[in-house]
């Protein structure tokens, strides 16, 4: 048990506290466990964590295997860019952005069929879709929002047909689809756009005046929006990764749309680029993150990192950060091309839901995570209304925000007396400028983690694997269909045979995982429903 008396935890909560003064955000380390020299003892770890981000920020190829810059920071101080050419290429697809969301808002771009564009269908994945996500949900407001948005974030049917359904064809004619890619070869965006392509037709319309697309220049997608006669193409540039976009066209275009903030947002990660590169990590927010995270985790991702804001807007925070830093932790070797296994597991979704949940692990379990709580001071927005916000409890005189507020220090607090560490981030509302900082913190402390343990944040080897494994499933799928047609229409086979039939003797298992699909998706025919695996019988759709 942690015996820290509470006049001690007062001295650690006022010592071990760091802020970012002009946005009130701040960090609080006290129930992290630190020992009281573990700041000294990794400040030289930490110089050389604050050297290899200026070098980045100068310009550095700071992702060796990609070869690539890395400059999410220049997109809220394109003075920082290292060259003209740099600078160039953020202000002026700003310029853009802000131009286009504007047109679209004044009826100057405006849907064929006539009327205005009311409506956003963005289709992206990963890093194309989950930074919008979070800002569209944590700033939107349907009273205000000057467009509604939706997501195709999968290549999931029944997931897009439930977006469609929900527009109806009437609405899809005041769609504006926002397709995101940076690659702009990603399957599941592909995807994507081909069904709302089908959908916009179907229903009588062009997709291509209903459709702008954020990708690399000359990417297969920015050459399929000029053949298509989109609206509008926005470049994504190569040193902007896609976990770390959320200030570039990917996330600005869709928000600017929505008619949110992005000043704001754009603001707020500016000023706290600037408090985080300050060179005491005392003080600066992002590098006392990072030197958390390597307590929790003994530098090793021995812990996982649960997320937990008290906050609904905030909902999407975990999920954003799961990419974010495992991404970018996890990985296999280091920069010296060592096996080191890294990572750090993050997950969560908000309190006090959570309460009524897993918490009684995290509380009494298994003691294998250290938790992030996000404290939001105001209870409500100015655009809320106060009954939301009136007493609740006449006996203690409590508002709904004061049980939210009072079940966030209680779990804080229940939590460190059985030995679990937590740290806590305290924002004094959800606005763009805070939530602009909130990104760009988790973005430095990724930074400088990644240093502090010698891996390469900004590639993703990993992710390649399990695409490559795709295709290949999918390339079998094709001769598995064509075997069928040519040796099952008449005489029904098992997986084994059938992969005889293939020469592929050592594949029977995805031949099988292949035909349950196609039977249940009306494309093969399953005979003996009631066969095990081995005796199941599987022919040629007649
Ligand atoms: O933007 P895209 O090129 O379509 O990529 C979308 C996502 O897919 C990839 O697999 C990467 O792992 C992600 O980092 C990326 O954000």
């Amino acid at each position: 048990m942690t015996a820290a008396r509470p006049s001690d935890l007062w001295q650690r909560f006022q010592t071990q506290r760091s802020t970012i003064p002009n946005l009130g955000i701040s960090l609080d380390l006290s129930r992290m466990n630190l020992p009281d020299d573990w700041f000294q003892r990794h400040a030289p770890a930490m110089t050389r964590a604050f050297d290899a981000m200026d070098q980045l920020e100068a310009g550095a190829i700071a992702n060796p295997d990609e070869a690539r810059m890395v400059g999410h920071y220049w997109l809220r101080a394109p003075e920082r860019a290292p060259t003209p050419e740099l600078r160039r290429a953020i202000e002026q697809p700003l310029a853009d952005l802000r131009a286009f969301a504007q047109a679209v808002h004044s009826g100057q771009v405006a849907p064929p069929s006539g009327g205005r564009f009311d409506t956003l269908l963005i289709i992206g994945i990963g890093g194309s879709a989950l930074g919008p996500q979070l800002v569209a949900d944590a700033l939107g407001d349907p009273a205000t929002d000057r467009m509604t948005p939706f997501f195709f974030d999968n290549t999931d049917p029944d997931g897009m047909d439930r977006v469609l359904r929900t527009l109806g064809p009437d609405r899809l004619a005041r769609t504006l689809a926002v397709v995101i890619s940076k690659s702009g070869g990603t399957p599941e965006t592909r995807n994507g756009m081909l069904v709302a392509t089908a959908a916009y037709e179907r229903a009588g319309l062009k997709f291509g005046p209903h459709a702008v697309a954020i990708t690399g220049v000359d990417s297969q997608l920015d050459r399929h929006a000029r053949d298509h006669g989109f609206l509008a193409r926005f470049p994504m540039e190569d040193w902007v990764g896609g976990r770390t976009s959320q200030t570039s066209v990917v996330g600005l275009l869709p928000a600017a749309l929505q008619g949110l903030d992005i000043q704001g947002l754009l603001e707020g990660a500016r000023l706290c680029d600037q408090a985080t590169r300050l060179r005491d990590p005392l003080a600066n927010p992002a590098a006392a993150l990072a030197l958390a995270w390597l307590h929790a985790t003994n530098g090793k991702g021995e812990k996982d990192m649960v997320v937990l804001p008290y906050k609904d807007r905030l909902l999407l925070m975990s999920r954003y950060l799961q990419q974010l830093v495992m991404e970018s932790l996890g990985k296999r070797l280091d920069l010296d091309g060592k096996r080191v296994d890294q990572g750090i597991t993050v997950y969560g979704n908000k309190g006090s839901t959570d309460q009524h949940a897993y918490v009684q692990q995290l509380r009494d379990g298994v003691p294998n995570f250290f938790a992030v709580f996000i404290r939001v001071l105001e209870a409500i927005g100015p655009q809320c209304d106060p009954l939301a916000e009136s007493v609740v409890d006449p006996a203690v005189q409590a508002t709904s925000g004061d049980y939210l507020h009072g079940f966030l220090l209680g779990t804080r607090a229940a939590l460190f007396e059985n030995d679990r560490a937590s740290l806590t981030i305290t924002l004094p509302r959800v606005d763009a400028q805070r939530l602009g900082g909130l990104i760009a913190l988790f973005e430095r402390a990724v930074g400088f983690y990644a240093t502090l343990v010698n891996i390469n944040a900004y590639h993703q080897p990993g992710v390649e694997a399990g695409k490559k494994a795709a295709a290949a499933v999918l390339d079998l799928q094709k001769r598995l269909v064509e075997a069928l047609a040519a040796h099952a229409s008449t005489q029904p086979m098992t997986a084994a045979e059938l992969a005889q039939a293939l020469s592929l003797p050592d594949q029977v298992e995805p031949i099988y995982l292949l035909l349950e699909h196609l039977a249940a998706n009306g494309r093969a025919v399953l005979v003996n429903p009631e066969a095990n695996p081995g005796s199941a019988r599987f022919a040629a759709r007649g």
